[in-house]
């Protein structure tokens, strides 16, 4: 059994210090009293404990942001899957274009994370999406195979995983793919996980990019969309409490 749709996970960055991020968390808690579809939220890892205790009863996921490849090490200022884990963490995002571009991740770097992440049974949440340039160049299928078959070993669970579509150039700038091209590219990356991993057909495939309460029903009404990562606008619980609601989920 996959992950009840719509799945609806809130990234929200390097924001919210404990007294905000335990508000945000609690108005999402007082929203979601049986929730249909799945709701998730990736603190910044200082916080990662408390908001998963703030949200432990409820049927909120509480994930961090990044995890390292390496089990444990001199690795200053990264953080394990196990200690997400030990942190009461159950999910992770893993190759995040602010990762991939602003610290350059690459798809080597994203395969061991992925495996180390599902190796404590971690749900992960694997990023991709070209760049502007790669778009106007029509480079986008050739960048999103590779970072597919270069960053999901064939021994992927494809039961612990999401996949996520975030157009670079759509992160945080108010900008979308038309409705007809998020479509075609997610029928796509379905075709594209499907040929890598054979038991993918239920992975849900979300789109990431400047989704707002006014444009998540479009979206995830489309084939193959089964629900949203959010940034700016999961800061709001409001907000992102309309967003899941616009992607059919109460
Ligand atoms: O992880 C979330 C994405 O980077 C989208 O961010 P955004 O909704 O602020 O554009």
């Amino acid at each position: 059994m996959g992950l009840a749709r719509p799945v609806v996970f809130g990234n929200w960055k390097m924001h919210g210090l404990r007294a905000d991020s335990l508000a945000l968390a609690g108005s999402l808690v007082e929203r979601a009293v049986r929730p249909t579809g799945t709701l998730g939220v990736f603190p910044p890892a200082t916080v990662l404990r408390d908001v998963a205790r703030r949200l432990e009863g409820s049927r909120i996921l509480a994930g961090a942001q990044d995890c390292h490849p390496e089990a444990s090490g001199a690795f200053t200022g990264s953080i394990s899957a196990s200690m997400v884990k030990d942190a009461g963490g159950t999910a992770v995002l893993v190759g995040h274009s602010e990762r991939r571009h602003g610290l350059g991740e690459d798809d080597a770097v994203i395969r061991r994370k992925v495996l180390a992440a599902q190796g404590e049974g971690l749900l992960v949440v694997l990023c991709v999406g070209e760049t502007e340039a790669e778009w106007q160049a029509g480079e986008r299928e050739a960048r999103l195979r590779r970072q597919i078959h270069e960053g999901l070993a064939e021994t992927v669970d494809a039961a612990l995983l999401v996949l996520a579509y975030e157009p670079v150039w759509a992160i945080g700038t108010g900008r979308t793919p038309s409705l007809e091209d998020i479509a075609g590219t997610h029928a796509f990356l379905r075709r594209e996980l499907v040929g890598r991993l054979p038991a993918a057909q239920d992975v849900p495939l979300l789109y990431g990019g400047s989704v707002k309460p006014g444009n998540a029903a479009d979206i995830m009404a489309l084939p193959d969309v089964d629900g949203a990562l959010v940034g700016g606008a999961s800061l709001d619980a409001a907000g992102f409490w309309s967003i899941y609601q616009a992607g059919g989920g109460a």
